[in-house]
Protein backbone atom coordinates (compact mmCIF):
# COMPACT_ATOMS: atom_id res chain seq x y z
CA UNK A 1 0.00 0.00 0.00
CA UNK A 2 2.48 2.96 0.99
CA UNK A 3 4.64 1.67 -2.17
CA UNK A 4 1.51 2.35 -4.50
CA UNK A 5 1.20 5.94 -2.47
CA UNK A 6 5.11 6.67 -3.19
CA UNK A 7 4.40 5.65 -6.89
CA UNK A 8 1.45 7.77 -7.19
CA UNK A 9 3.36 10.62 -5.10
CA UNK A 10 6.05 10.12 -7.82
CA UNK A 11 4.37 10.26 -10.72
CA UNK A 12 2.18 13.27 -9.31
CA UNK A 13 5.55 15.06 -8.97
CA UNK A 14 6.91 13.77 -12.28
CA UNK A 15 3.38 15.15 -14.33
CA UNK A 16 3.51 18.69 -12.37
CA UNK A 17 7.51 19.31 -13.19
CA UNK A 18 6.48 18.17 -16.90
CA UNK A 19 3.76 20.81 -16.76
CA UNK A 20 6.44 23.68 -15.50
CA UNK A 21 8.63 22.23 -18.13
CA UNK A 22 5.94 22.86 -21.03
CA UNK A 23 4.92 26.30 -19.48
CA UNK A 24 8.51 27.23 -19.59
CA UNK A 25 9.05 26.04 -23.15
CA UNK A 26 5.75 28.10 -24.29
CA UNK A 27 6.63 31.07 -22.67
CA UNK A 28 10.28 31.29 -24.66
CA UNK A 29 8.49 29.23 -27.81
CA UNK A 30 5.05 29.88 -28.72
CA UNK A 31 3.91 32.53 -26.76
CA UNK A 32 2.98 35.79 -28.60
CA UNK A 33 5.31 37.63 -26.45
CA UNK A 34 8.28 34.98 -27.62
CA UNK A 35 8.68 37.50 -30.15
CA UNK A 36 9.77 40.40 -27.77
CA UNK A 37 13.47 40.73 -26.98
CA UNK A 38 14.77 40.87 -23.38
CA UNK A 39 16.72 38.72 -20.76
CA UNK A 40 16.09 35.06 -21.32
CA UNK A 41 15.90 34.41 -17.62
CA UNK A 42 12.92 36.90 -18.07
CA UNK A 43 11.03 35.68 -20.32
CA UNK A 44 10.72 32.82 -18.15
CA UNK A 45 10.18 33.47 -15.10
CA UNK A 46 9.64 36.56 -12.73
CA UNK A 47 12.09 35.65 -10.72
CA UNK A 48 13.95 38.00 -12.96
CA UNK A 49 12.73 40.77 -11.23
CA UNK A 50 12.44 39.56 -8.16
CA UNK A 51 16.42 39.48 -7.98
CA UNK A 52 16.69 43.25 -8.52
CA UNK A 53 13.54 44.44 -6.57
CA UNK A 54 14.07 42.16 -3.50
CA UNK A 55 17.10 42.75 -2.69
CA UNK A 56 17.37 45.93 -1.23
CA UNK A 57 19.31 46.86 -3.50
CA UNK A 58 19.21 48.42 -7.39
CA UNK A 59 15.51 48.03 -8.08
CA UNK A 60 15.22 46.73 -11.81
CA UNK A 61 14.20 50.04 -13.04
CA UNK A 62 17.64 51.28 -12.81
CA UNK A 63 18.25 48.96 -15.01
CA UNK A 64 15.54 49.52 -18.04
CA UNK A 65 17.45 51.94 -19.57
CA UNK A 66 20.51 49.50 -20.26
CA UNK A 67 18.22 46.46 -21.01
CA UNK A 68 16.53 49.46 -23.88
CA UNK A 69 19.86 50.45 -24.96
CA UNK A 70 20.76 46.43 -26.30
CA UNK A 71 17.16 45.22 -26.54
CA UNK A 72 15.41 48.57 -28.35
CA UNK A 73 12.11 50.25 -26.90
CA UNK A 74 9.97 47.06 -26.14
CA UNK A 75 11.83 44.78 -23.98
CA UNK A 76 9.92 41.44 -21.96
CA UNK A 77 11.18 42.22 -18.62
CA UNK A 78 8.58 39.58 -17.42
CA UNK A 79 6.92 36.70 -18.77
CA UNK A 80 4.17 38.60 -19.34
CA UNK A 81 5.30 42.14 -19.10
CA UNK A 82 7.08 44.23 -21.63
CA UNK A 83 8.78 47.40 -20.30
CA UNK A 84 7.94 50.40 -22.96
CA UNK A 85 10.21 53.36 -23.69
CA UNK A 86 9.00 55.10 -26.66
CA UNK A 87 7.30 58.82 -25.67
CA UNK A 88 4.56 58.19 -28.36
CA UNK A 89 4.02 55.14 -27.02
CA UNK A 90 3.77 56.84 -23.52
CA UNK A 91 0.98 59.05 -24.63
CA UNK A 92 -1.16 56.60 -26.23
CA UNK A 93 -1.39 54.70 -23.52
CA UNK A 94 -1.52 57.78 -21.00
CA UNK A 95 -3.98 59.97 -22.09
CA UNK A 96 -7.27 61.46 -20.70
CA UNK A 97 -9.89 58.45 -21.62
CA UNK A 98 -7.52 55.73 -21.98
CA UNK A 99 -8.70 52.13 -21.93
CA UNK A 100 -5.73 50.66 -20.27
CA UNK A 101 -6.82 49.13 -17.11
CA UNK A 102 -4.00 49.73 -14.31
CA UNK A 103 -2.67 46.30 -13.74
CA UNK A 104 -4.28 45.30 -10.21
CA UNK A 105 -1.12 43.58 -8.65
CA UNK A 106 0.67 46.70 -8.33
CA UNK A 107 -1.86 48.34 -6.58
CA UNK A 108 -3.12 45.90 -4.60
CA UNK A 109 -2.34 47.63 -1.28
CA UNK A 110 -5.53 46.16 1.13
CA UNK A 111 -5.31 49.82 2.53
CA UNK A 112 -6.65 51.33 -0.38
CA UNK A 113 -9.62 48.87 -0.99
CA UNK A 114 -12.86 50.70 -2.23
CA UNK A 115 -10.81 54.01 -3.03
CA UNK A 116 -10.97 55.44 -6.38
CA UNK A 117 -6.94 54.46 -6.40
CA UNK A 118 -7.83 50.73 -7.06
CA UNK A 119 -10.18 50.83 -9.42
CA UNK A 120 -8.55 49.49 -12.59
CA UNK A 121 -10.50 51.17 -15.63
CA UNK A 122 -10.06 55.25 -15.90
CA UNK A 123 -13.87 55.60 -16.77
CA UNK A 124 -14.96 53.15 -13.93
CA UNK A 125 -13.37 55.59 -11.77
CA UNK A 126 -13.93 58.73 -13.34
CA UNK A 127 -17.21 59.29 -11.10
CA UNK A 128 -15.88 58.43 -7.83
CA UNK A 129 -12.28 60.52 -8.80
CA UNK A 130 -14.57 63.55 -9.60
CA UNK A 131 -15.79 63.56 -6.12
CA UNK A 132 -12.59 65.02 -5.54
CA UNK A 133 -11.02 66.73 -8.37
CA UNK A 134 -12.81 70.62 -7.11
CA UNK A 135 -10.94 70.25 -3.60
CA UNK A 136 -7.35 70.27 -5.93
CA UNK A 137 -8.34 72.59 -7.55
CA UNK A 138 -6.18 75.81 -8.50
CA UNK A 139 -8.47 77.59 -7.46
CA UNK A 140 -9.23 75.52 -3.67
CA UNK A 141 -5.93 75.38 -3.55
CA UNK A 142 -5.05 79.21 -3.80
CA UNK A 143 -7.59 79.68 -0.78
CA UNK A 144 -5.47 77.41 1.09
CA UNK A 145 -2.25 79.50 2.03
CA UNK A 146 -3.80 80.03 5.41
CA UNK A 147 -3.27 76.71 6.03
CA UNK A 148 -0.12 76.03 4.52
CA UNK A 149 1.61 79.20 6.03
CA UNK A 150 0.45 77.75 9.40
CA UNK A 151 1.87 74.45 8.57
CA UNK A 152 5.05 76.23 7.55
CA UNK A 153 5.50 78.95 10.28
CA UNK A 154 5.34 75.65 12.83
CA UNK A 155 8.24 74.00 10.46
CA UNK A 156 10.29 76.71 9.98
CA UNK A 157 10.40 77.71 13.88
CA UNK A 158 11.45 73.76 14.62
CA UNK A 159 14.24 74.22 12.06
CA UNK A 160 15.34 77.56 13.53
CA UNK A 161 15.06 75.81 17.38
CA UNK A 162 17.42 73.13 15.49
CA UNK A 163 19.59 75.87 14.08
CA UNK A 164 19.91 77.51 17.70
CA UNK A 165 20.66 74.38 19.68
CA UNK A 166 23.37 73.29 16.59
CA UNK A 167 21.16 70.26 16.70
CA UNK A 168 21.16 67.42 13.46
CA UNK A 169 17.85 67.14 11.54
CA UNK A 170 16.64 64.40 9.48
CA UNK A 171 15.41 66.48 6.86
CA UNK A 172 13.97 63.99 4.58
CA UNK A 173 11.33 62.88 7.49
CA UNK A 174 10.94 66.71 8.79
CA UNK A 175 9.44 66.98 5.16
CA UNK A 176 7.64 64.66 5.47
CA UNK A 177 6.18 65.45 8.75
CA UNK A 178 5.34 68.99 6.93
CA UNK A 179 3.52 67.40 3.85
CA UNK A 180 1.50 64.69 5.73
CA UNK A 181 0.63 67.27 8.67
CA UNK A 182 -0.78 69.39 5.61
CA UNK A 183 -2.36 67.25 3.70
CA UNK A 184 -3.89 65.65 6.63
CA UNK A 185 -5.03 69.09 8.05
CA UNK A 186 -7.09 69.95 4.56
CA UNK A 187 -8.63 66.60 3.89
CA UNK A 188 -9.56 65.59 8.11
CA UNK A 189 -9.25 69.08 8.95
CA UNK A 190 -7.00 67.46 12.30
CA UNK A 191 -3.51 66.92 13.11
CA UNK A 192 -2.41 64.06 13.66
CA UNK A 193 1.11 66.22 15.66
CA UNK A 194 3.57 65.44 13.10
CA UNK A 195 5.48 68.49 13.66
CA UNK A 196 5.38 68.10 17.54
CA UNK A 197 7.20 65.89 17.88
CA UNK A 198 10.69 66.87 19.09
CA UNK A 199 13.55 65.89 16.23
CA UNK A 200 10.75 64.85 13.81
CA UNK A 201 10.59 61.53 14.39
CA UNK A 202 7.00 60.85 15.02
CA UNK A 203 6.12 57.45 14.85
CA UNK A 204 3.82 57.35 12.14
CA UNK A 205 6.26 58.12 9.55
CA UNK A 206 8.81 56.14 11.25
CA UNK A 207 6.81 53.20 10.86
CA UNK A 208 5.60 53.69 7.79
CA UNK A 209 9.23 54.10 6.43
CA UNK A 210 10.47 50.90 8.38
CA UNK A 211 8.00 48.89 5.95
CA UNK A 212 8.64 50.46 2.87
CA UNK A 213 11.19 47.30 2.20
CA UNK A 214 8.33 44.98 2.01
CA UNK A 215 6.14 46.99 -0.59
CA UNK A 216 7.56 44.79 -3.35
CA UNK A 217 7.25 41.75 -2.06
CA UNK A 218 3.36 42.46 -2.25
CA UNK A 219 4.00 42.67 -6.14
CA UNK A 220 5.22 39.48 -6.57
CA UNK A 221 3.59 37.66 -4.12
CA UNK A 222 -0.51 39.15 -3.72
CA UNK A 223 -2.20 36.10 -2.28
CA UNK A 224 -0.35 35.42 0.30
CA UNK A 225 0.60 39.39 1.25
CA UNK A 226 -2.62 39.50 1.19
CA UNK A 227 -3.63 36.85 3.70
CA UNK A 228 -0.38 38.05 5.65
CA UNK A 229 -2.29 41.39 5.88
CA UNK A 230 -5.53 40.17 6.98
CA UNK A 231 -3.94 37.75 9.37
CA UNK A 232 -1.99 40.63 11.15
CA UNK A 233 -4.35 42.95 10.86
CA UNK A 234 -7.33 40.46 12.72
CA UNK A 235 -4.78 40.38 15.33
CA UNK A 236 -5.19 42.20 19.03
CA UNK A 237 -4.27 45.11 19.33
CA UNK A 238 -1.49 44.50 21.59
CA UNK A 239 0.53 42.14 19.43
CA UNK A 240 -0.02 44.09 15.87
CA UNK A 241 1.64 46.48 17.95
CA UNK A 242 4.03 44.71 19.79
CA UNK A 243 5.28 42.71 16.31
CA UNK A 244 3.94 44.74 13.44
CA UNK A 245 4.58 48.40 14.45
CA UNK A 246 3.74 49.51 11.15
CA UNK A 247 0.33 47.76 10.54
CA UNK A 248 -0.63 49.03 13.60
CA UNK A 249 0.22 53.12 13.00
CA UNK A 250 -1.34 52.13 9.68
CA UNK A 251 -4.22 50.87 11.59
CA UNK A 252 -4.35 53.94 13.95
CA UNK A 253 -4.90 55.64 11.14
CA UNK A 254 -7.58 54.29 9.39
CA UNK A 255 -9.84 54.07 12.81
CA UNK A 256 -9.23 57.99 12.77
CA UNK A 257 -9.84 57.73 8.43
CA UNK A 258 -13.15 55.93 9.70
CA UNK A 259 -14.58 58.18 12.57
CA UNK A 260 -13.55 60.99 10.90
CA UNK A 261 -16.30 59.66 7.95
CA UNK A 262 -18.35 58.60 10.21
CA UNK A 263 -18.72 61.98 12.21
CA UNK A 264 -18.75 63.89 8.56
CA UNK A 265 -21.88 61.73 7.34
CA UNK A 266 -23.77 62.29 10.44
CA UNK A 267 -23.07 66.32 10.46
CA UNK A 268 -25.60 69.03 8.54
CA UNK A 269 -24.63 69.07 4.83
CA UNK A 270 -24.25 72.86 5.12
CA UNK A 271 -22.52 72.45 8.63
CA UNK A 272 -18.56 74.09 8.55
CA UNK A 273 -17.39 70.99 9.24
CA UNK A 274 -18.46 69.21 5.97
CA UNK A 275 -18.28 72.70 4.12
CA UNK A 276 -14.61 72.53 4.29
CA UNK A 277 -13.82 68.90 4.16
CA UNK A 278 -12.51 67.53 0.91
CA UNK A 279 -15.27 65.07 1.54
CA UNK A 280 -17.88 67.74 0.91
CA UNK A 281 -19.00 66.77 -2.72
CA UNK A 282 -18.76 63.08 -1.55
CA UNK A 283 -21.27 63.27 1.71
CA UNK A 284 -23.86 65.70 -0.64
CA UNK A 285 -23.90 63.99 -4.23
CA UNK A 286 -25.81 65.56 -6.81
CA UNK A 287 -27.56 61.99 -7.73
CA UNK A 288 -29.45 63.89 -10.42
CA UNK A 289 -26.12 64.64 -12.43
CA UNK A 290 -25.22 61.32 -12.06
CA UNK A 291 -23.23 62.01 -8.98
CA UNK A 292 -21.15 58.79 -7.79
CA UNK A 293 -22.71 57.86 -4.18
CA UNK A 294 -20.11 56.02 -2.34
CA UNK A 295 -20.12 53.84 0.49
CA UNK A 296 -18.83 55.00 4.05
CA UNK A 297 -16.37 52.81 3.76
CA UNK A 298 -14.78 53.71 0.38
CA UNK A 299 -14.85 57.33 1.87
CA UNK A 300 -12.43 55.87 4.58
CA UNK A 301 -10.14 54.13 1.84
CA UNK A 302 -9.88 57.65 -0.23
CA UNK A 303 -9.08 59.10 3.36
CA UNK A 304 -5.97 57.08 3.94
CA UNK A 305 -5.39 57.68 -0.21
CA UNK A 306 -4.50 61.13 0.22
CA UNK A 307 -2.37 61.10 3.41
CA UNK A 308 -0.55 58.07 1.84
CA UNK A 309 -0.50 59.71 -1.68
CA UNK A 310 0.49 63.37 -0.73
CA UNK A 311 3.51 63.20 2.19
CA UNK A 312 5.95 61.10 0.58
CA UNK A 313 6.09 62.46 -2.77
CA UNK A 314 6.05 66.12 -2.42
CA UNK A 315 8.87 65.58 0.84
CA UNK A 316 10.86 63.20 -1.95
CA UNK A 317 10.88 66.35 -4.29
CA UNK A 318 11.99 68.77 -1.42
CA UNK A 319 14.51 65.84 -0.38
CA UNK A 320 15.81 65.25 -3.74
CA UNK A 321 16.43 69.07 -4.58
CA UNK A 322 17.56 69.96 -1.25
CA UNK A 323 20.65 67.52 -1.53
CA UNK A 324 21.10 68.33 -5.00
CA UNK A 325 21.81 72.29 -3.79
CA UNK A 326 23.85 71.00 -0.53
CA UNK A 327 25.92 69.99 -3.09
CA UNK A 328 25.72 73.10 -5.75
CA UNK A 329 25.67 75.65 -2.84
CA UNK A 330 25.96 78.54 -6.03
CA UNK A 331 22.08 76.95 -6.99
CA UNK A 332 21.37 78.20 -3.43
CA UNK A 333 23.07 81.52 -2.81
CA UNK A 334 21.03 82.02 -6.63
CA UNK A 335 17.76 80.98 -5.75
CA UNK A 336 18.26 83.20 -2.55
CA UNK A 337 18.59 86.22 -4.12
CA UNK A 338 16.08 85.41 -6.29
CA UNK A 339 13.20 85.05 -3.45
CA UNK A 340 15.09 87.94 -1.63
CA UNK A 341 13.58 90.16 -4.32
CA UNK A 342 10.02 89.25 -3.46
CA UNK A 343 10.69 88.50 0.32
CA UNK A 344 13.07 90.78 1.98
CA UNK A 345 13.04 89.58 5.58
CA UNK A 346 13.55 86.37 7.42
CA UNK A 347 10.34 86.92 9.46
CA UNK A 348 7.74 87.00 7.29
CA UNK A 349 6.21 84.68 4.53
CA UNK A 350 5.85 85.46 1.12
CA UNK A 351 2.10 84.76 -1.06
CA UNK A 352 2.38 81.90 -3.36
CA UNK A 353 1.44 84.27 -6.17
CA UNK A 354 4.35 86.32 -5.60
CA UNK A 355 6.56 83.44 -5.31
CA UNK A 356 5.34 81.71 -8.24
CA UNK A 357 6.34 84.64 -10.38
CA UNK A 358 10.11 83.64 -9.34
CA UNK A 359 11.93 81.46 -12.75
CA UNK A 360 14.50 80.33 -10.70
CA UNK A 361 12.40 79.08 -8.28
CA UNK A 362 10.09 77.47 -10.62
CA UNK A 363 13.12 75.99 -12.57
CA UNK A 364 14.48 74.05 -8.91
CA UNK A 365 10.83 73.13 -8.23
CA UNK A 366 10.22 71.42 -12.10
CA UNK A 367 13.76 69.91 -11.56
CA UNK A 368 13.49 68.92 -8.31
CA UNK A 369 9.88 66.88 -9.79
CA UNK A 370 12.01 65.36 -12.40
CA UNK A 371 14.65 63.97 -10.62
CA UNK A 372 12.29 62.37 -7.95
CA UNK A 373 10.09 60.90 -10.47
CA UNK A 374 7.02 61.02 -8.67
CA UNK A 375 6.76 57.17 -8.66
CA UNK A 376 9.39 54.74 -9.15
CA UNK A 377 7.49 51.41 -9.88
CA UNK A 378 7.18 50.38 -13.11
CA UNK A 379 3.52 52.33 -13.84
CA UNK A 380 1.74 48.53 -15.29
CA UNK A 381 -1.09 48.41 -18.06
CA UNK A 382 -3.13 46.00 -19.17
CA UNK A 383 -3.67 45.78 -23.06
CA UNK A 384 -7.04 46.24 -23.93
CA UNK A 385 -9.12 43.50 -25.72
CA UNK A 386 -8.59 44.91 -29.13
CA UNK A 387 -5.00 44.72 -28.97
CA UNK A 388 -2.95 47.72 -29.84
CA UNK A 389 -0.05 48.54 -31.52
CA UNK A 390 3.28 50.22 -29.82
CA UNK A 391 6.65 51.07 -31.42
CA UNK A 392 5.39 49.06 -34.65
CA UNK A 393 4.64 45.90 -33.18
CA UNK A 394 1.14 44.02 -32.57
CA UNK A 395 1.23 43.52 -28.36
CA UNK A 396 -1.58 41.43 -27.61
CA UNK A 397 -4.81 41.91 -25.60
CA UNK A 398 -4.39 41.53 -21.80
CA UNK A 399 -0.63 41.84 -22.17
CA UNK A 400 1.07 43.72 -19.03
CA UNK A 401 3.09 46.97 -20.47
CA UNK A 402 4.92 49.42 -18.09
CA UNK A 403 6.62 52.74 -18.13
CA UNK A 404 8.72 53.87 -15.79
CA UNK A 405 9.40 57.33 -14.79
CA UNK A 406 13.01 56.30 -14.16
CA UNK A 407 13.67 55.95 -17.76
CA UNK A 408 11.61 58.80 -18.96
CA UNK A 409 12.44 61.49 -16.51
CA UNK A 410 16.30 60.52 -17.05
CA UNK A 411 16.36 60.30 -21.17
CA UNK A 412 19.60 62.05 -22.47
CA UNK A 413 17.57 62.37 -25.80
CA UNK A 414 15.18 65.42 -24.35
CA UNK A 415 16.72 65.93 -20.75
CA UNK A 416 20.63 66.37 -21.80
CA UNK A 417 23.16 64.94 -18.89
CA UNK A 418 20.04 63.85 -17.54
CA UNK A 419 21.90 62.79 -14.16
CA UNK A 420 22.80 66.16 -13.34
CA UNK A 421 20.27 68.19 -11.10
CA UNK A 422 20.21 71.13 -13.52
CA UNK A 423 17.09 73.94 -13.15
CA UNK A 424 18.93 75.83 -16.02
CA UNK A 425 17.72 73.67 -18.22
CA UNK A 426 13.79 75.03 -17.49
CA UNK A 427 15.06 78.30 -18.16
CA UNK A 428 16.43 78.03 -21.67
CA UNK A 429 14.59 78.00 -24.96
CA UNK A 430 13.68 74.39 -24.63
CA UNK A 431 11.35 74.37 -22.45
CA UNK A 432 8.57 74.24 -24.04
CA UNK A 433 9.73 70.61 -25.05
CA UNK A 434 10.84 69.89 -21.44
CA UNK A 435 7.26 70.98 -20.32
CA UNK A 436 5.69 68.34 -22.91
CA UNK A 437 7.75 65.48 -21.35
CA UNK A 438 7.01 66.27 -17.76
CA UNK A 439 5.31 63.07 -16.73
CA UNK A 440 6.34 63.11 -13.02
CA UNK A 441 2.13 64.02 -11.91
CA UNK A 442 1.99 61.05 -14.89
CA UNK A 443 -0.80 61.87 -17.31
CA UNK A 444 -3.86 61.47 -18.50
CA UNK A 445 -6.73 60.08 -16.51
CA UNK A 446 -5.40 58.83 -14.11
CA UNK A 447 -3.08 61.72 -13.58
CA UNK A 448 -2.25 63.09 -10.08
CA UNK A 449 -4.72 64.77 -8.34
CA UNK A 450 -3.06 66.72 -6.00
CA UNK A 451 -0.78 68.50 -8.13
CA UNK A 452 -1.90 71.96 -7.22
CA UNK A 453 -1.12 71.00 -3.77
CA UNK A 454 2.17 69.65 -4.60
CA UNK A 455 3.28 73.02 -6.41
CA UNK A 456 1.85 75.45 -3.51
CA UNK A 457 3.60 72.94 -0.96
CA UNK A 458 6.85 72.83 -3.20
CA UNK A 459 6.87 76.82 -4.37
CA UNK A 460 6.40 77.82 -0.41
CA UNK A 461 8.90 75.42 1.11
CA UNK A 462 11.49 75.95 -1.17
CA UNK A 463 11.51 79.80 -0.70
CA UNK A 464 11.32 79.95 2.54
CA UNK A 465 13.98 77.40 3.72
CA UNK A 466 16.42 78.66 1.04
CA UNK A 467 15.31 82.59 2.55
CA UNK A 468 16.24 81.40 6.14
CA UNK A 469 18.62 79.14 6.21
CA UNK A 470 21.73 77.66 5.27
CA UNK A 471 22.85 74.08 5.29
CA UNK A 472 25.46 72.19 6.31
CA UNK A 473 25.74 68.67 5.71
CA UNK A 474 25.99 66.39 8.65
CA UNK A 475 27.79 63.61 7.02
CA UNK A 476 24.84 62.28 4.53
CA UNK A 477 26.47 59.97 1.65
CA UNK A 478 25.47 59.77 -1.85
CA UNK A 479 24.61 55.96 -0.62
CA UNK A 480 22.12 57.78 2.14
CA UNK A 481 20.42 59.50 -0.70
CA UNK A 482 20.25 56.78 -3.44
CA UNK A 483 16.98 54.93 -3.12
CA UNK A 484 15.03 51.43 -3.63
CA UNK A 485 11.65 51.35 -5.59
CA UNK A 486 8.76 50.72 -3.31
CA UNK A 487 5.96 52.39 -5.32
CA UNK A 488 7.90 55.38 -4.58
CA UNK A 489 11.71 55.83 -4.07
CA UNK A 490 12.52 55.08 -0.82
CA UNK A 491 16.06 56.38 0.22
CA UNK A 492 18.53 53.90 2.14
CA UNK A 493 19.49 56.44 4.43
CA UNK A 494 19.08 60.04 5.99
CA UNK A 495 19.00 63.36 4.79
CA UNK A 496 21.11 64.73 8.23
CA UNK A 497 22.03 68.37 8.19
CA UNK A 498 22.56 71.41 10.54
CA UNK A 499 21.07 74.42 9.70
CA UNK A 500 22.76 77.91 10.46
CA UNK A 501 19.71 80.61 10.54
CA UNK A 502 20.58 84.04 8.37
CA UNK A 503 19.50 87.53 9.16
C1 LIG B 1 5.35 66.12 -5.79
C2 LIG B 1 4.22 65.58 -5.41
C3 LIG B 1 3.47 64.49 -6.13
C4 LIG B 1 3.83 63.73 -7.20
C5 LIG B 1 5.10 63.81 -8.01
C6 LIG B 1 2.73 62.82 -7.46
C7 LIG B 1 2.70 61.87 -8.47
C8 LIG B 1 1.63 61.05 -8.75
C9 LIG B 1 1.61 60.07 -9.81
C10 LIG B 1 2.75 59.77 -10.76
C11 LIG B 1 0.40 59.47 -9.79
C12 LIG B 1 -0.10 58.38 -10.74
C13 LIG B 1 0.23 57.02 -10.20
C14 LIG B 1 -0.24 55.90 -11.08
O1 LIG B 1 -0.64 56.05 -12.22
O2 LIG B 1 -0.20 54.81 -10.62
C15 LIG B 1 -0.35 60.06 -8.70
C16 LIG B 1 -1.63 59.71 -8.37
C17 LIG B 1 -2.30 60.25 -7.30
N1 LIG B 1 -1.88 61.28 -6.48
FE1 LIG B 1 -0.13 62.22 -6.56
N2 LIG B 1 1.74 63.06 -6.55
C18 LIG B 1 2.15 64.08 -5.73
C19 LIG B 1 1.45 64.66 -4.70
C20 LIG B 1 0.15 64.35 -4.36
C21 LIG B 1 -0.61 65.04 -3.37
C22 LIG B 1 -0.16 66.24 -2.54
C23 LIG B 1 -1.82 64.41 -3.31
C24 LIG B 1 -2.92 64.87 -2.39
C25 LIG B 1 -3.85 64.25 -1.91
C26 LIG B 1 -1.81 63.33 -4.29
C27 LIG B 1 -2.84 62.44 -4.55
C28 LIG B 1 -2.87 61.51 -5.55
C29 LIG B 1 -3.97 60.59 -5.78
C30 LIG B 1 -5.24 60.52 -4.97
C31 LIG B 1 -3.62 59.81 -6.89
C32 LIG B 1 -4.44 58.70 -7.55
C33 LIG B 1 -5.12 59.19 -8.81
C34 LIG B 1 -5.98 58.11 -9.45
O3 LIG B 1 -5.96 56.96 -9.03
O4 LIG B 1 -6.71 58.41 -10.41
N3 LIG B 1 -0.59 63.33 -4.91
N4 LIG B 1 0.43 61.03 -8.09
Amino acid sequence: MALVSLLLIEQILLLAGLLIVVKYLYRVTLDPLARFPGPKLAALTSLYAMSYDLSGHDPLVKHLKTLHDKYGPIVRVRSNELHIFDWKAYYTVFKQGSDFDRLTEFYNSPQFDGSFLNIPNARVAKPHRDLFVQAFSKAAINNLEPLIHEKQVIFLAKLNEAATKDRSVGLDLAFNCLTGETVIHYCYQMSLGLLDEPNFRPRLVVDIHGFAPFVAFFWYFPVIGGMLNNLIFSLPDGIIDKFFPAAMSIKAVEDQCASLINSLSKAPPDSEEVQSSIFRQALNPNKEKGQYVALQKELTADAILMLLAGTDTTAHALTFGVWAMIKQPRMWTKLREEISTVLNDTQTLSSLKSLETLPYLRAVVKESLRVSLGTSARLARVVPSAGVTLCGRRIPANTHISFSHYVYNYDPSIFEDPHTFNPDRWLGPDVATLDSHMISFSRGSRSCIGVNLAYAELYTTFAHLVRRFDLVNDGTTDEDMDWIDTFVPSFKGRLRVKLLAVE
